[in-house]
């Protein structure tokens, strides 16, 4: 398979070219190429980037397929531009065993739109008591390189210790949902004025700050990796600064919808916007931009969390947190980064793509666009503007709080090893 894209712009700058594509690897860079036979894609001077790695999603599969699937969730995957996901442990079964990760893995290869990375769970049914089979999963044909116990966290800090422990035997990352559970009790919403008024029960950031603050100290202590699911706060942002400025190799992510949104949306109390860890103060958003832009944050994840409209429409107190994020966050990410000129396309092929990649050591994701380099690529539209409408998504689930919003940026074409994932709107395949 042969694929021509003309005249496309590498990271959004300089003078555009062709990429002659084969066998999935960019075999030539040049101007004015052709290929007998070849699938043309005019480009129109867009910007190619490597396709986007998201370490952070919930695909649902098994339990909840009423929600999503690892179908459904690969073809939103690949509609926002991504070419890796990495689908958390929290599905019912939990992926705590070889079992489970492989079946997600085999599922993933089989639909083929994207590469789906099983998360293993780091304790037995997300409990939080007994550490999970790390080893068996990590040796297992999902090669699980990823752990961690999202939507809980391992808040018991001997159970935290060890799982780090063993994570640096596996040359593994433990993904940390970082929530001290006494201080979230009944917790509804951001700790903060706006809760304060409307009688929600606060979520304050110091749950989330003094749980990353400890880990920092633990992986440092046994010199493994961890990273920081959805920072949310300022203060994480300072705690983070810290670590790394002692060498501690901690890295972090941030969602879409906490550079975008605030706590102002609680007014409505629409569960659309319930979400965990909650939308935080502006002031937050703001440092969570500046951090990103600086690489104190490392990268964007999704936090993709679909729901069933019975689990969303409904009083706040019961709605289920969670929002979907794999169709919008190109946008968001060119709302909140490039439009304020905080980060350019490069930038964005930082946060979305090589970031992700390496801190899950993924050896042909996030890749240079150059010639030999495997084709994993996403072609973007930087001047579109679209309407979001949650039930034109491939996902199950609408529950995105961005419906109605104009956005900028969308992504014209997804390419995996080669083979067009999505063109047009449209998931391939
Ligand atoms: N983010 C959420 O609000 N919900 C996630 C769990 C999680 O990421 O903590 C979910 O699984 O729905
Ligand atoms: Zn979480
Ligand atoms: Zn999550």
């Amino acid at each position: 398979m042969t694929t021509l894209i003309k005249g496309a712009r590498l990271y959004g700058a300089g003078d555009p070219v062709d990429l002659l594509i084969r066998d999935g690897v960019i075999e030539t860079i040049g101007a004015d190429l052709s290929a007998e036979g070849a699938e043309v894609v005019q480009a129109r001077g867009q910007v190619l980037l490597p396709g986007f790695v998201d370490l952070h999603v919930h695909l649902r599969e098994p339990g909840r397929e009423d929600t999503e699937t690892i179908a459904t969730g690969s073809a939103a995957a690949a509609l926002g531009g991504y070419t890796a996901v990495f689908a958390m442990a929290n599905t019912d079964p939990v992926a705590d065993n070889a079992l489970i990760v492989e079946h997600v893995h085999a599922e993933g290869k089989r639909v083929g739109l994207v590469d789906v990375h099983p998360v293993g769970a780091v304790t037995v049914g997300l409990a939080g008591v007994k550490l999970a089979e790390l080893g068996t999963m990590a040796k297992s044909k999902a090669n699980v390189r990823m752990f961690s116990d999202d939507g809980h966290c391992v808040h018991d800090p001997l159970i935290m210790r060890r799982a780090l422990e063993y994570s640096k035997a596996l040359d593994a990352v433990i993904a940390q949902h970082a929530e001290e559970p006494r201080l979230t009790v009944g917790a509804q919403a951001h700790e903060g004025e706006n809760a304060a008024r409307l009688g929600l029960q606060g979520w304050p950031a110091a749950a989330e700050e003094s749980i990353v603050a400890r880990d920092c100290l633990l992986a440092q202590h046994a010199g493994a990796r961890l990273h920081i699911c959805h920072v949310s706060t300022a203060g994480t942002v300072d705690v983070l600064r810290w670590a790394k400025d002692r060498g501690t190799q901690v890295s972090a992510e941030v969602t879409p919808h906490h550079l975008l949104l605030t706590d102002d949306r609680l007014d409505t109390f629409d569960p659309v916007n319930k979400v965990n860890p909650p939308l935080r103060a502006a002031s937050d958003a703001q440092a969570l931009r500046q951090a990103l832009a600086e690489g104190v944050v490392d990268c964007v994840a999704t936090d993709h969390a679909p729901h069933a409209v019975q689990d969303k429409d409904c009083e706040w107190a019961a709605a289920r947190p969670g929002m979907l994020g794999l169709q919008t966050a190109l946008s968001v990410v060119a709302r909140t980064m490039v439009e304020t000129g905080l980060l350019d396309w490069r930038g964005v092929a930082r946060v979305m793509s090589e970031r992700p990649a390496a801190i899950a050591g993924l050896p042909d994701q996030g890749r240079p666009l150059a010639e030999g380099e495997p084709a994993n690529l996403v072609l973007i539209d930087p001047d579109a503007r679209w309407t979001v409408r949650g039930r034109e998504f491939a996902s199950i689930a609408d529950n995105t709080p961005f419906e109605g919003m104009e956005l900028p940026a969308r992504v014209v074409l997804t390419m995996l090893r080669g083979e067009i994932t999505a063109a047009d709107g449209k998931a391939r395949g």
